[in-house]
């Protein structure tokens, strides 16, 4: 069966125009004037975008002694209502255990998604398994990026030396890792004297964590990236001193990627000051929400290109799972969610204001983000033999943003009350039509891992340029007897 959209503007990464789009097969099998098939979707007035990829999601991760509330089911229905057509999760070994141990369970709780999915696997210690392991996940289960917390101490943080070792190990099979870069040993102390001094609410969260951690951390894992020769991706980018540090390494040629978040680019600090507890601890992540400062930092990071992808690092946890922190705010789960919003919060804030143009906006939900984990074209394109993973944006259509009407599992929403302008008309996975004038139309079990080859074009051309430039000895005629 053939659908054809009809009557609307392509919209990708670099090109504005208009043309139906044919599906078949759960591919775009043909882009131009008048088309023909057996369904057709009105885009009168609509953008045709590739659909949004959130290179950052945690469901149903097991995390602060609780699990996140949105799983593979929900999460991804969410996604697909605010025009997310792929989600990258992250596989979490608990310390000690097995990356294919923990790749089984993935796999399992993966086959309830509604849209496409892949996973970064996260090392979360260091022995010989892992390191063993490691090939294993890239060349036979097509995950090549790997995820490392500078943060958490005790529980996921590595250290200097495992982050070397793992980095090198991704070098060598033409993985990428990425990092969530705060410096957990000064976090803890922060921690421990703030809860000392009776600083035990969710601002205390904030003032734990404050940019400088964030910044060195961001700076030493560049640095550990660049004497491993391999590129990084920082995730979660939320400030200042940290896209200081990737926009300075990128001046000097180094390969490394910066991931701010929608809830960084438009919500701040304030709210966790607000009287109500329950109000502030919903909004306690890692890293924590900024000043007015370092979301001009991100976005003129977007705008210049320093900054390359937006994401939600989707982690939800309910009102009653945020209580565990209740006098100890070290125990409030870590997570806000986000994965509905994306799209809609990032056009309204980004093109409706003109800080991003429709082709930026593109770039960096979905065809950034598909070139960077190297599923492009297959992802992140509206291109001929393309995956039709497609949105039909409606800039005209509006909402305020209301937990009573999301699809996420949880009791609140921290864009609750945010007016949004720009919204799905329809939402495509492989040509299933799974937002359909608003209305969500799922199908549990329809989305499909999708495999990533290693040794994308950027771990090749860097390994060429660290292989020219290695060290080597000098030829010497003469050389004197030894002193001794
Ligand atoms: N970001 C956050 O607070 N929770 C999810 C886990 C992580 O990415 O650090
Ligand atoms: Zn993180
Ligand atoms: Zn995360």
């Amino acid at each position: 069966m053939t659908t054809v959209i009809k009557n609307g503007t392509i919209v990708t990464a670099d090109l504005t125009y208009k043309a139906d789009v044919a599906i078949d097969g759960g591919k775009i099998v043909e882009i131009g004037p008048d088309l023909k098939g057996d369904e057709t979707l009105d885009a009168t007035g609509c953008y045709v975008m590739p659909g949004g990829i959130d290179p950052h999601t945690h469901l149903e991760m097991p995390f602060m002694g609780t699990y996140s509330s949105d799983d593979f089911e929900s999460g991804t229905r969410a996604a697909l209502s605010g025009g997310t057509t792929m989600v990258v999760d992250f596989a979490l070994p608990a310390p000690g255990q097995g990356l294919l141990d923990a790749l089984q369970m993935w796999d399992n709780k993966s086959t309830r998604a509604h849209c496409d999915y892949s996973f970064h696997m996260a090392i979360t210690w260091w022995e010989e398994q892992v390191f063993n392991e490691m090939e294993t996940v890239v060349r036979d289960r097509g995950i090549t990026t790997f995820k490392h917390f500078m943060a958490y101490k005790g529980a996921l943080m590595v250290n200097d030396d495992e982050m070397y070792a793992s980095f090198k190990r991704c070098a060598e099979l033409g993985a990428i890792p990425l990092v969530h870069a705060e410096n957990g040993d000064v976090v803890a102390e922060l921690q421990r004297k703030l809860m000392e001094e009776g600083n035990t609410g969710p601002e205390a969260h904030a003032y734990s964590r404050p940019p400088e951690v964030e910044g060195e951390a961001t700076n030493r894992a560049i640095m550990i990236a660049d004497m491993a020769g391999v590129p990084l991706y920082v995730v979660h980018t939320s400030c200042e001193e940290s896209h200081e540090a990737i926009r300075r390494a990128r001046m000097l040629g180094k390969r490394v990627w910066g991931e701010p978040l929608i809830q960084h680019l438009t919500l701040d600090e304030s709210e966790y000051f607000d009287k109500d507890w329950d109000h502030a601890a919903r909004r306690v992540m890692s890293p924590p929400f900024r000043n007015q400062r370092h979301q001009d930092s991100l976005w003129a990071g977007l705008q210049s290109g320093s900054l390359s992808v937006v994401a939600t690092d989707h982690c939800a946890f309910t009102t009653d799972q945020k209580r565990y922190g209740v006098g100890d705010f070290t125990k409030i789960p870590n997570g806000t969610g986000g994965l509905e919003d994306r799209l809609p919060m990032l056009w309204t804030y980004g093109v409706g204001t003109g800080r991003l143009t429709p082709n930026e906006f593109v770039a960096v939900t979905s065809t950034n983000i598909a070139k960077i984990l190297n599923c492009y074209p297959k992802k992140g394109a509206v291109l001929v033999g393309a995956d039709a993973d497609l949105v039909v944006w409606d800039p005209e259509k509006e909402k305020t943003i209301a937990a009573a009407n999301q699809q996420s599992a949880i009791d609140y929403n921290v864009f609750e009350g945010k007016h949004v302008k720009g919204l799905p008309r329809f939402t495509l996975t492989r040509g299933r039509v799974a937002v359909h004038d608003g209305e969500v139309r799922g199908e549990e079990g329809h989305g499909q891992f999708v495999k990533r080859d290693p040794n994308g074009a950027v771990n090749r051309a860097l390994s060429s340029w660290k292989e020219l430039t290695a060290p080597r000895p000098v030829e010497r005629t003469g050389i004197p007897a030894s002193g001794v």
